[in-house]
């Protein structure tokens, strides 16, 4: 049943609670393996200018670097000042080749100093998101082989099989929490990127350590190279993959099954998120590998639970009670993983508010792909969109096929969500026909990413719908000024809410599997996060500003699920009595502790 109580520690002030995160205790010291320059030359130890001197003695770094030594604080300025200072001089040059030297600079960092790096990312997450993660790593996995200097994470090709067993053992972490993986085939919006897709990973552990404070030097991106079927790429001759055409059937899978087999010889309870996997392989290794190893498909069910928060926010918004959402019509465009993900978690939701009545709920979502509305004429059907294919009787006056401006036209929705990856496809005609929607205040969410791949822009959306709208987007837009002082409140309806929360609560939980219960724990939590008042506004979720705390909630919740499921096997320390005895508010605080935080640790060498 879904519940609207607030999050456990909701009512402690939110900048206290993001407070706590900076007074980290006097960090324990970090044992290296290394000395000299090999600590310079490594990102996850090297402190730049920051080593003390009696750290240059013991780590044989006197003489290595300038004799001063600069503090913590002084560095960050340093970098914080020539950043706005690339800002500033980049002032009217084009978007992209600003955004790609923005990012730039923060890779440099990243190569550079770790721990610098992710204390500047958490610290300025909202602006530099939309860097690191979409829209530019989009532009930056375009352009990935022109821009690549050093290698990120592990890559795993079609020439490894049978090597993959031995190559984990490659990587140098004894450890590793979480792993995010791709095989490039449909990388945001922009289809199939080959290796250059490797992007994403990074992207995505990226916000992994800035929201959920999962330890750097426990993460690990995975770019998976069985081919590219992308022909430009293939005929470029910077293309650092596989100049093959991608692997399928049974050869494709054997390459999955021997690097999940891999991973979970060397690290048993790494959580895998499978992440920008063409539809087709999406669903089937989903089915294939959830119940033996510990891994989600962040596309079809990070994405499903945003997008149901988000419509129960709309409900909310529209002042209605949550047992409204059965009487919602839902038109979703686009019937990929991220599509059939919201409506199957969507319809779900709705069965059980009403009374398990699933065909009742199904007849008021629609649902439409690139040759438009699905109905059963539908010939060769994908099997995943079949369930959702509308009988031509039920919807009278629509034909098989139909485009988006006619199934609007007809059916006034409530709900307009886009998950098509095509840009525009909510054109001034479609928003204009949204104003004689059924509802109040209709709902658009236009999810797919990039943003030049969003299905309309937020200020189009508000000029032609009308400014009684909920708007979300995957990709993050401005507010929209629409005068006397009203704003059009921009949602960014992004997984970005949902993963880092679904990764470390299970982490903590030590569960070996991720449930469809822990899954909608977490999205009943995002549903619950925001106050009446911030939903009357159109605000459905919280800033990203406030991300590691969304993400404390989100992690609590999911932990709480799986101890409820009987799956907490615990973390570290603490096992699973103890986690069962938590109270919500502890098991906040708990995961809330477990946060990686970057500061300088003193360094001691260990032979
Ligand atoms: N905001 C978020 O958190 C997320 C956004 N996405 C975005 O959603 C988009 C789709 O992702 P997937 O479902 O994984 O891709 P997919 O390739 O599995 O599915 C795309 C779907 O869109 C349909 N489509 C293509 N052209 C169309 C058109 N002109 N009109 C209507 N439908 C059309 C296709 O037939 C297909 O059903 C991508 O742009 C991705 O970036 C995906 C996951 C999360
Ligand atoms: C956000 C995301 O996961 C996507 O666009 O694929
Ligand atoms: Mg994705």
């Amino acid at each position: 049943m879904w519940r609207l109580a607030r999050c456990a520690s909701s009512n402690l002030s939110r900048s206290l609670r993001r407070r706590c995160f900076y007074t980290a205790a006097i960090p324990g010291p970090c044992i290296v393996h290394k000395r000299g320059t090999d600590i310079l030359h490594d990102p996850w130890f090297n402190k730049d200018t920051g080593f003390p001197l009696t750290e240059r003695d013991r780590l044989g770094l006197r003489g290595l670097l300038p004799p001063r030594v600069i503090s913590f604080e002084h560095q960050y300025d340093r970098f914080m000042e020539s950043y706005r200072s690339l800002e500033k001089n980049t002032q009217g040059q084009p978007h992209g080749s600003v955004s790609l030297a923005k990012w730039r600079i923060l890779n440099r960092l990243h190569d550079r100093n770790e721990t610098l790096y992710y204390r500047v990312l958490i610290d300025n997450i909202k602006d530099f998101a939309p860097i690191i993660y979409t829209p530019t790593v989009g532009l930056v996995c375009q352009n990935y082989s022109g821009l690549f200097r050093r290698p990120r994470g592990m890559y795993f090709s079609a020439k490894d099989k049978g090597e993959m067993m031995s190559m984990i053992y490659n990587w140098p972490a004894h450890q590793v929490d979480m792993i995010v993986l791709t095989d490039g085939s449909r990388i945001l919006g922009l289809g199939d990127l080959g290796v250059q897709g490797i992007g994403i990973p990074i992207g995505k552990l990226d916000i992994y350590v800035a929201a959920a404070g999962i330890n750097p030097q426990r993460i690990l991106p995975v770019m998976l190279d069985v081919g590219t079927n992308n022909q430009k790429l293939l005929e470029d001759p910077l293309y650092l993959g596989l100049r093959q055409p991608r692997l399928e059937g049974e050869e494709y899978l054997s390459i999955v099954d021997e690097f999940m087999e891999a991973v979970h010889t060397r690290w048993p309870k790494a959580i895998v998120q499978f992440e920008d996997f063409q539809m087709k392989w999406a669903f089937e290794t989903l089915q294939r590998y959830r119940k033996r190893f510990c891994m989600f498909n962040d596309d079809i069910q990070g994405t499903a639970g945003v997008a149901l928060a988000g419509l129960l926010g709309t409900v909310r918004a529209q002042g209605q009670p949550l047992s409204d959402f059965v009487n919602q019509k839902i038109v979703v465009v686009g019937a990929g993983s991220a599509g059939l993900g919201v409506l199957n978690m969507a319809i779900e939701a709705l069965s059980r508010m009403s009374g398990n009545n699933e065909m009742a709920v199904k007849n008021k979502c629609y649902l439409l792909d690139k040759d438009g509305l699905i109905t059963k004429e539908r010939k060769n059907i994908d099997p995943a969109a079949a369930p959702f294919a509308k009988d031509l009787k039920d919807v009278e006056g629509l034909r098989e096929g139909a485009s988006p401006i006619e199934v609007v036209k007809k059916l006034k929705p409530h709900v307009l969500l886009g998950l098509s990856g095509v840009g525009g496809i909510f054109n001034e005609e479609v928003l204009k026909a949204m104003r004689e929607s059924d509802s109040t205040k209709p709902a658009i969410f236009a999810m797919s990413n990039p943003t030049m791949n969003a299905e309309c822009t937020a200020a189009d959306a508000f000029k032609y719908a009308g400014p009684n709208i909920v708007f979300g987007s995957g990709s993050p837009f401005k507010d929209v000024d629409l005068g006397n002082g009203k704003v059009g409140h921009v949602n960014q309806a992004n997984n970005m809410y949902l993963f880092p929360g679904i990764g470390l609560g299970t982490l903590l939980s030590g569960a070996h599997i991720i449930t469809d219960g822990m899954l909608q724990a977490a999205a009943e939590c995002l549903a619950s996060y925001m106050t009446d008042e911030e939903i009357q506004k159109g605000i459905l979720y919280p800033s990203i500003d406030s991300i590691r705390d969304i993400t404390a909630e989100v992690g609590a919740a999911v932990l709480r699920a799986a101890v409820e499921e009987d799956l907490a096997e615990g973390h570290g320390d603490v096992g699973p009595r103890e986690l069962k005895h938590m109270s919500k508010p502890e098991t906040v605080a708990y995961v809330s502790r477990n946060m990686w935080f970057p500061v300088y640790s003193p360094l001691v060498h260990e032979k």
